[in-house]
């Protein structure tokens, strides 16, 4: 299967697991790393709404639970017309792991839509190298 293609299978199972009875806006993430393995999350809200995850932290979670730290792509499949775009707090978690040159899908329920750079959705970053001596 084409490489994207698998991505998109993978985040729209996550998808439909996703668990958004608040919102009802179903999301679903996979990353795939150098090595070619793949991780998916979905978001998770809550009856205290601050408390929800986005789709994108999940795959995150399980990437790093899975000892890699590298992001090659991440796919976004969201809902609606509009792109699905990660949120401030994910494109501030995604640069933590993104390579230099990582593109981030974002996928209506049909496929890809856009692709963009890290660097695209999140300019100016502030980023581990600042911290890290
Ligand atoms: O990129 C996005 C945008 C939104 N959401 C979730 C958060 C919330 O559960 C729901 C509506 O904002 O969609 C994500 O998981 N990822
Ligand atoms: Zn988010």
């Amino acid at each position: 299967m084409d490489p994207i293609e698998t991505l998109f299978t993978a985040a729209a199972a996550a998808r439909a697991n996703a668990y958004a009875p608040y919102s009802g806006f179903a999301v679903g993430a996979a990353i795939r790393t150098p090595s070619g393995a793949i991780f998916s999350g979905a978001n998770v809200e809550n009856a205290s709404y601050p408390v929800g995850t986005c789709a994108e932290a999940g795959a995150i979670a399980a990437m790093v639970a899975a000892g890699e730290t590298r992001i090659a792509e991440i796919l976004i499949i969201g809902d609606g017309e509009a792109l699905v775009t990660p949120c401030g707090a994910c494109r501030q978690r995604i640069r933590e792991f993104a390579q230099e040159d990582a593109e981030i899908h974002i996928a209506g329920p049909n496929g890809v839509r856009a692709s963009f750079t890290i660097a695209e959705l999140l300019p100016q970053a502030f980023g581990p190298a600042i911290v890290k001596p």
